[in-house]
Order: structure tokens, then sequence, then C-alpha cells
């Protein structure tokens, strides 16, 4: 089965489409609309003609059958809310319906869809000014009172993102996912608003600065609920596009996943996510089973969606298992290049840290390996290994992880856990902080807060505050990260702090290596040549019987030079004897 070709899908299961949310035009969901009632389409179609003529919409125009409909597939949501505290777009809620507004707008488009999107569209263009072609989005968030949800969330990460960082996170997404941004809502409550995420007043709010800004998306803070979601969806009205921030990191994970893991492990975080939201797709088909004015077919109708509905849940399931699967074969493999690796004793050095910090960068400072950086989250999605080569001669392996995030999904945690499985071979773990940011230390603070729930915590670790050029008190960073332990401040853009970030590497690599004293046979020069690369050559000198070697090694390594082994007084003795010897030779 081509899991590829079938599981890229909008994320809030508007339409199965091959493509991404994003590219997909407004046109393109207006189809997907329920078809209207024949009374509807006149009563709109009267009022699309005397818009045209320029007269106001009348009272009667604002309300319609499907309006009423729409009405009652939400009140049909058990727990949602009652009639009198919800934004109710299609009865023009206690205002008359303006060009524009939401009233008018449902009832143009459903007058006849192609002819009135193109009019709502243009109208709301020449309101803002933004072309007619883009994809803009606005911002929602919720300001827990006493807390943001993060803190609320996850009481380790204290020094927690306000709402205002949040938002701002938000919209570096949606531009790095290809929005334009319009602008953001924020609201403080005790709680997020179980039914619409938002009350009902700033929902209105949303939706007028919405209509004035020429957007077309609302991205939410938080995931939403299937439910939250699709109550959300009728206040907002079918024109605009519901989002969240798992939708849009998924969205940005799949166009940016390039490795045929990392690709799986997305598709299988989408088709997870998917599964719960899937009844949209269909509840067409319900709504005119429900409200075709006791036409025939009505309970056929109804079957059709049911049964449409268990299909596609039932081939996203297997689809599930499917790519379960393949994943699992693809990390058993993975799992032996390792063991492999881990048998050489080459140590690895891992770069972790929140996303855009400049871990890419670093790599292709320390290895030269010109791997993609670029200001856009997620830029790396799959772990890169480069060979690091440190002045002193020691050797590691580099390697570069997937960025974390706060609110980061439990769809894509639990599908990367096994990237960041890297993380748990390293001998030494670099920490990359972007240290120019406003929130650096909420961001650090969550980093940490992932290397403990991997089991890593207690893992060497080294900590780099990079990008100190683009500090205002570059100097004063950097002694302050001096006066810190493994610390170091860097930039990868201009080489500050790299020689000291290699110091504090080779110690840190030097203290795990094992003290050797040994005479190794000169038929043994590979093994000599191997502590040369893999160790810490303390002394060294050449007697009649082989290369006498004072020297710290992997673990692995101290265990094949065991033979050789001498005791503290022999290996002196040996060495004067054998610099003497050498001292004779050169005739000083
Ligand atoms: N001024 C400055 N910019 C830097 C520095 N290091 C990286 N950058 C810039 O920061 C942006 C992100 O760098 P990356 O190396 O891609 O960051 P990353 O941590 O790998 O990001 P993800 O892969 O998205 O998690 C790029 O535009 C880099 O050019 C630095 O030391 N100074
Ligand atoms: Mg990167």
């Amino acid at each position: 089965m081509d899991f590829a070709s079938t599981s890229s899908r909008c994320c809030f299961g508007h339409q199965r489409t091959p493509c991404s949310r994003f590219t997909r035009s407004t046109a393109q969901l207006m189809h997907a609309l329920p078809v209207a009632s024949t009374r509807c389409r006149s009563r709109s179609a009267a009022r699309c003609q005397a818009q045209k003529q320029g007269a106001a919409p009348t009272e009667s125009a604002t309300s319609s059958s499907d309006g009423d409909r729409a009405w009652a597939d939400w009140e049909d949501e058990p727990n949602l809310p009652p009639s009198e505290t919800v934004f109710r777009p299609e009865l023009g809620d206690g205002h008359d319906a303006e060009p524009g507004d939401a009233g008018y707008l449902a009832d143009t488009i459903r007058a006849n869809p192609e002819e009135a999107e193109a009019e709502a569209r243009a109208l709301r263009a020449a309101r803002s000014g933004n072309s007619l072609e883009e994809e803009v989005a606005y911002l929602v968030g919720v300001q827990l009172k006493g807390g943001n949800m993060t803190q609320r969330r996850d009481t380790a990460a204290l020094a927690a993102y306000s709402i205002e960082e949040s938002l701002e996170e938000l919209g570096r997404l949606a531009t790095t996912a290809g929005l334009k941004v319009a602008g953001q809502l924020q609201q403080q409550l005790e709680a997020p608003d179980p039914r619409t995420y938002i009350g009902p007043g700033k929902l209105k709010e949303l939706r007028s600065a919405m209509l004035a800004s020429n957007a077309n998306i609302a991205i939410f803070d938080d995931e939403l609920s299937p439910r939250v979601a699709r109550a959300l969806q009728a206040a907002l009205g079918e024109d605009v596009r519901l989002c969240d921030r798992t939708a849009l990191i998924l969205d940005i994970f799949s166009q940016r996943a390039a490795s045929h893991e990392g690709k799986l492990q997305v598709q299988l975080a989408q088709s997870q996510y998917e599964l719960p939201r899937l009844t949209r797709m269909w509840s067409h088909l319900e709504r005119q089973a429900g409200g075709g004015g006791g036409g025939s077919g009505g309970k056929a109708t109804r079957g059709m969606g049911e049964k449409q509905k268990e299909v596609d849940k039932r081939l996203l399931r297997t689809q599930i298992a499917g790519l379960k699967r393949q994943i699992e074969d693809v990390r058993r493999h993975r799992g032996a290049i390792r063991s492999r690796r881990t048998e050489g004793q080459v140590p690895v050095v891992a770069l972790v840290g929140y996303t855009n910090a400049g871990k890419s960068s670093l790599l292709n400072r320390l290895t030269g390996a010109g791997a993609l950086a670029e200001d856009k989250l997620f830029a790396t999605l799959d772990p890169t290994t480069r060979k690091l080569e440190l002045p002193a001669g020691t050797e590691a392996l580099l390697s570069d992880t997937v960025g974390f995030i706060q609110k980061l999904p439990t769809q894509l945690v639990a599908a990367f856990r096994a990237t960041l499985e890297e993380i748990k071979d390293a001998a030494v773990i670099l920490h990359v902080v972007d240290v120019s940011h406003p929130n650096a230390a909420a961001q650090s603070a969550s980093v940490m807060k992932v290397l403990q729930d991997l089991g890593v915590g207690d893992r060497a670790l080294v900590t780099v505050w990079n990008k100190v050029d683009a500090c205002s008190e570059p100097a004063m960073v950097q002694a302050t990260a001096r006066e810190r332990e493994s610390t170091c401040a860097t930039s990868a853009a201009t080489g500050e702090g790299i020689g000291e970030l290699h110091e504090i590497l080779e110690a840190q690599l030097a203290a795990m290596l094992q003290p050797v004293q040994c005479l190794v046979p000169y038929s043994q020069a590979e093994l000599v040549g191997e502590v040369h690369r893999r160790g810490l050559i303390l002394q060294e000198a050449f007697s009649a019987e082989g290369t006498l070697l004072q020297a710290r090694v992997p673990v692995a390594l101290a265990g094949r030079l065991q033979q050789w082994q001498l005791d503290s007084e022999d290996f002196q003795d040996r060495s004067l004897a054998a610099q003497e010897l050498t001292a004779v030779a050169a005739g000083t």
C-alpha cells in the first residue's frame, strides 16, 4: 500500500487532498459546503441583489433556514453552549448584517457559491488591501489567570511563556508554514472556554477582526478538541479555516521531512491526529439527511454518512498500523547501526536545543558539515551525524537533532522519540541556547524538561550560549558563561568562543576515558593508531620491544590493551630507558 499518497491530508479533515491545507484555495473549501435549501437561496439572492443596488440588507435576510440548520447541528452536540451565550453569525447575533460581515457572507455564499465567493473575497480584499491569493492567518491565544496554560500543565517550566511570547512563536510557526499573519487576539480566562476555547464575545471580535484584515485562517495556540473545533467552525462560518498549534507544527513537519523515516513518522503523527477528527468530512451528508425538510432518502443519506465515516476510520486505522510496522523496521535497522557505532566506541556528542537556537550552524562551524541552517523553525528534522576532530586530536561523532518547542504535540513527541533516542547514546550533550532570544531562560527550561523525560538528565552536559554576537553586551555574556561550569558563549556565525567550546569538550571527553599505560608490540601498529584517534595521549616513547603509551582511552579500547598493561613503576623505568635510547640514537 502506498501510504505516501494517501496520508497527506488536511489535519481538520475538511477534505482529503494530497496537499498541505495552506496550499488549498478557499474556493475548494467552499465547494465542500452543504448544499443550500431553495428557500435560503432565494433569500440570499434577493439580499445579494439588494446589496448590488446599494441597499442595506433587510433584517429578514439575516436569518435563514440554513442558519437554523447549522445552529440545530450545533445544538445536537452534547455539552455545547446554551444559545444565548453564543455568537451566531448566521442569525446576525443581534446586529444587522453588513456587507462583509458573517451573516451577509454566509448568505451570499449559499446563494451561488462561485459568484458569492468571488464577491465576498473581493469585498474583503478591497477593505484590507491584501492580495486575493494570500493565505492570511489570525492568531488566537488564552492567557490563564494566574499563569498561562504552559505553566499549569508543566510545572517544571515555571519560568514559562507569557501569552505574548507564545503567540509570537505561533506567528513564527505560521510564517514558517508560508502564511501571512494579519493580527492576534488574546483573552484572559480562568480556563479556556470548554465549548469554544474563547468566550462568545471574543469569538465575535475575532470574526470581525478577521473580516477587517481579510484573514481566512484562524490559528489557535493550543490543541483544539474535535468538538471545540466543530463548535468554532460553526460560529466562525465555513469560509474561515481553523487550525491549531498542533496542526500547524504537523504541517511544517510534513513539508520538511526529508528522510524515509522522517516522512513515516510525520504521516503517523498526522494520521493519529486526524482519526478523532474524521467526522467533519462526512457531516454534510448528515446535514442533508436531517435538514432536507422531509425530503426522501433522509435516513439513507444519514446512513451513507455514517457508513463512509466508518469506512474511512477503518482505512485510517489500517494505515496507522502499517506505518507503525514500517517505522519499527526502520528503527531496528537504525538500532543495528547505532550498536555498531557503540561497539566502535567513538564517543557521540549530541547537539540538542530549542528550535532555531543554532544547532545546525554549530555543527557546520565545528565540522564543516554543510548542513541546512536557516532562520526558520524546524529547519532540521532528520538527525545528521558528522565526524568531529578536536584540536588535540580526539575524535567524536557530532549529531544534530530535531529542535524542541514548548507545547510539542504529543503525537510528535511519540513519533520523534525514536529520533531523539540518538541522544540516549550520547556521551556528551551539547545544549545549544539562543542567548540573544528574550525568552532564552524558558526555552532552556523546556529543553531540560525533555532531556529529563528522555532519561538523560544525568549525562555529561555542556551548555552553549550561542548567538552571543547578537547580544547587546556580548562581553558580559561571555564573562558570565565563564563563571559557570561547562558553559561557554559562542557565535556559530563569527566563530567567537569556538576555541573555548573545543577545550570544554576535550575536557569532558577526556574525563570519560580510562587511563592506561602499556607497552604495545610494533606488530600492533593499528591499535596504536586507534589510541591516537580515540583517546588522549599523555606520554609516548619507543622502546626496543614496542611503543610505550600512557593515555586515556574509551573503556572498550582499554580492554583490548589490557594484555600489554604495565604497572606504574615498570612503565616509568621503561620510559626512561626508551628516552635515553632515543637521545643516544639522536646523538644528543
Ligand atoms: N547572529 C547569529 N545568528 C546565528 C548564529 N547561529 C545560527 N544563527 C542563525 O540562526 C538561524 C537558525 O540557525 P540553525 O542553525 O538552522 O538553527 P537550528 O537550531 O539548527 O534550528 P532547527 O533546525 O530549526 O531546530 C539561522 O538563520 C542562522 O544563520 C549565531 O551565532 N549568530
Ligand atoms: Mg537545525
